[in-house]
C-alpha cells in the first residue's frame, strides 16, 4: 500500500491551528504524504482574522498545474476558497484532473465568526460540489448551502432534510457537522444522495480550544477515504481522532483565544518514550566504539599492555579520581540542600528538587567514598612507587578543568551530566571486557569495572541525571548535553593518553571543543 498523496488547496493560517497548516498536519498524523496549493493568505491567530490576501486567480492557477504536471494525486480536500473568481479557478481545474477522491470543506465562516468566502462566491459553490464526493458543511455552513439548492429560506428546514436536499441536488455525500449544537455528545450525520443515514457520534469534549476542527476532519477524512476506499470507514476513523486532538487541546499553550487542537495527540500516546540520557548515549556511539578499540584498552583486555604503561596509566586515574571524588561530594552535598554547585541558583534541575533529596544525596555520597577507596586501594597497591609522583598530565588536568568548569557552573545538573561519564564509560568498557580469566595480569582492574555493584551505580547515576534533565530548562538541558559529550570525550582521551606519542597532543579536539560548554 503507498502512502495516499493527499493535495489540500485552501487558505492559511500562520499559527498553524486551521487552513493550510492544520490539514497539512491532520494528513500526516494519518500517514498520508501532503501537499499544499494557497488560495488566501490569511493574517489571523487564535483570536480571528485580521487580514486576508487572495493572490491573482492565474498564479492560482499555476501552483495547481504544477502539483497536476508532476505529481499523481489520490486525494484533495478543498478549504477556503475566498471569491468567485478562486472557485471557478478550483473548478476548472479540478474538472481538469479530478482526483479518485474529493472532499469539499465549504468554509464560510472561521471559528471567530470572521467571514472566509464572499457573498457571490457562495453561489459559485454548486458546480465545484458537483465535482465533488464529500462535503462537510457546519449547522451554519448546511442552512446556506440548503437554500442555495432551493430550501426556502422563509421555513428553514431540520439538519437532516437539509443535508438530503444539498445531497441529492448535486450528487455528493453530505457529512453534516454537529460541532456547533448542545448536549453530552457532538455527532456529525453522513447522508447521501439517495437519502440513506449513517450517525456518527462522539462525547462533547469542554474546551474552548476547537480552532482547526472542520480543517482537520476534512483533511483527515480525504486522507483516509484515499487509503481504504471506504467513506464510512474514513469518517469512522476520523471522528475518534478528532474526539482525541480535542481532548488533547487543552494541554497546548498556543495562544490566548480559541487554541487549536492537537493534531499530534493520538501519534504522541503511541510513540516510545526515549529518555534524554539515551538520547545523549546514542549521540555518543561511535566515541564508545573508539574507546573500545582504542590500543590501551585492546591491549589491557588482551593482557599484551606493557605494565609499566598501565602503572602510568594508574598514576594518572589517581589525580583524576581525586578530584572526581570532590564533585561526587560536592553533588551529595547539593542534593542534600546543602552548600554544593546548586545553591548557588535556583532556577531549573536545582528549582524542582528533581534528583535531590536524602536518597540522592546519599548515593553520590556513597559514590564520592568508593572513589576515594578506589584511589588508595587499587591504585596504591599497583602503583608501588614506580609512578608515584607522576605529574598531572596535560590530558588529565584539561579533563578535571572540564569537570570544575561544571561544578563553577552554579548548576548541580550540569555537573551531574559530566561526571555521568565516567561511570556509564567504565560500566560499558567492564561489560565489554567481560571477566579475565585466572592469572591475568590485569584482573583485579577488569574486576572492579565489570562488576555488577558498579553497573547498578551506573544505572541510579543515570537515573538521577535523567531526572534533572527532565526538570531543567531547554537551556539547562542544552549545557549538560554539552558537558556530557566533552566528559565521553575526555574519557577516550584519557584512555588514549597512555599510548600517546608524546606532545601529539591527545584530547588537542576535545580542548577545541571545550569553549562552546558552557554557554
Ligand atoms: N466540543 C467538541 N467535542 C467533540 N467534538 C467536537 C466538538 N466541537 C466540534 N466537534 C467536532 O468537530 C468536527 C468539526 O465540527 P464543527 O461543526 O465544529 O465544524 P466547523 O465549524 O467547520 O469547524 P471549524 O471550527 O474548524 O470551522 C465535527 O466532527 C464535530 O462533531
Ligand atoms: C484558512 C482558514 N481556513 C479555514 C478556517 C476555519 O476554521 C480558518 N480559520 N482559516
Amino acid at each position: 500500500m503507498t502512502v495516499p498523496r493527499v493535495l489540500a488547496v485552501a487558505g492559511t493560517d500562520p499559527t498553524g491551528g486551521a487552513g493550510l497548516q492544520a490539514d497539512l498536519k491532520a494528513i500526516a498524523a494519518h500517514d498520508g504524504y501532503g501537499m499544499g496549493v494557497v488560495t488566501a493568505l490569511v493574517a489571523q491567530n487564535t483570536h480571528g482574522v485580521r487580514s486576508v490576501h487572495v493572490p491573482d486567480v492565474a498564479f492560482l492557477r499555476e501552483q495547481l498545474d504544477a502539483v497536476s504536471d508532476d505529481v499523481v494525486i489520490d486525494a484533495v480536500k478543498i478549504g477556503m476558497l475566498g471569491t468567485a473568481d478562486v472557485v471557478r479557478t478550483v473548478t476548472d481545474w479540478l474538472r481538469e484532473h479530478r482526483p479518485p477522491v474529493v472532499v469539499v470543506d465549504p468554509v464560510m465562516v472561521a471559528t471567530s465568526g470572521d467571514r472566509l468566502l464572499d457573498e457571490d462566491a457562495a453561489a459559485a459553490m454548486g458546480t465545484l460540489f458537483a465535482l465533488a464526493d464529500l462535503v462537510t458543511p457546519n449547522r451554519a455552513e448546511l442552512a446556506v448551502l440548503a437554500e442555495l439548492a432551493g430550501a426556502p429560506s422563509r421555513a428553514p428546514l431540520s439538519s437532516l432534510d437539509a443535508a438530503r436536499l444539498v445531497a441529492s441536488t448535486w450528487d455528493v455525500l453530505v457529512l453534516a457537522k454537529g460541532g456547533h449544537d448542545e448536549g453530552p455528545t457532538a455527532d456529525d450525520v453522513l447522508v447521501s444522495p439517495s437519502g440513506s443515514v449513517r450517525r456518527f457520534t462522539a462525547p462533547r469534549v469542554t474546551t474552548t480550544n476547537t480552532h482547526g476542527t472542520g480543517c482537520s476532519l476534512s483533511s483527515a477524512i480525504a486522507t483516509l477515504a484515499a487509503r481504504h476506499g471506504d467513506w464510512e470507514l474514513a469518517v469512522g476513523v476520523a471522528k475518534p481522532w478528532l474526539t482525541a486532538a480535542l481532548q488533547g487541546a487543552d494541554g497546548l499553550q498556543v495562544g490566548s483565544g480559541n487554541g487549536p487542537i492537537d493534531h499530534g495527540a493520538v501519534i504522541r500516546a503511541a510513540l516510545p518514550v526515549v529518555p534524554t540520557t539515551d538520547v545523549w548515549w546514542d549521540d555518543v556511539g561511535s566515541l564508545l566504539r573508539s574507546t573500545i578499540e582504542c590500543g590501551f584498552l585492546v591491549g589491557l583486555r588482551d593482557g599484551t599492555l606493557d605494565a609499566d604503561v598501565f602503572a602510568g596509566y594508574l598514576a594518572q586515574d589517581v589525580h583524576y579520581l581525586r578530584a572526581y571524588e570532590r564533585h561526587l561530594a560536592g553533588l551529595a552535598a547539593s542534593a542534600a540542600g546543602g552548600r554544593g554547585p546548586a545553591a548557588a541558583g535556583t532556577a531549573g534541575a536545582a528549582a524542582a528538587g528533581a534528583g535531590r533529596g536524602p536518597a540522592a544525596a546519599a548515593f553520590w555520597a556513597a559514590a564520592s567514598e568508593g572513589c576515594a577507596a578506589e584511589a588508595r586501594d587499587l591504585h596504591h597497591r599497583r602503583l608501588a612507587g614506580t609512578h608515584a609522583d607522576d605529574p598531572v598530565h596535560p590530558t588529565c588536568a584539561e579533563y578535571l578543568a572540564h569537570l570544575q568548569r561544571a561544578a563553577d557552573s552554579g548548576s548541580a545538573a550540569v555537573l551531574a551530566a559530566a561526571v555521568l561519564p565516567c561511570f556509564r564509560v567504565y560500566a560499558r568498557v567492564g561489560a565489554q571486557i567481560g571477566t579475565a580469566p585466572d592469572g591475568h595480569p590485569f584482573a583485579d582492574w577488569i574486576a572492579a569495572y565489570g562488576d555488577a555493584g558498579f553497573a547498578a551505580s551506573s544505572a541510579e547515576a543515570t537515573r538521577l541525571v535523567e531526572e534533572m534533565a527532565a526538570a531543567a530548562t531547554p537551556a539547562e538541558r542544552g549545557r549538560m548535553a554539552r558537558a556530557f559529550r566533552r566528559s565521553t570525550e575526555w574519557e577516550l582521551a584519557f584512555f588514549e593518553m597512555p599510548l600517546a606519542v608524546p606532545g601529539a597532543g591527545a584530547g588537542a579536539g576535545v580542548i577545541a571543543a571545550e569553549a562552546s560548554l558552557l554557554r
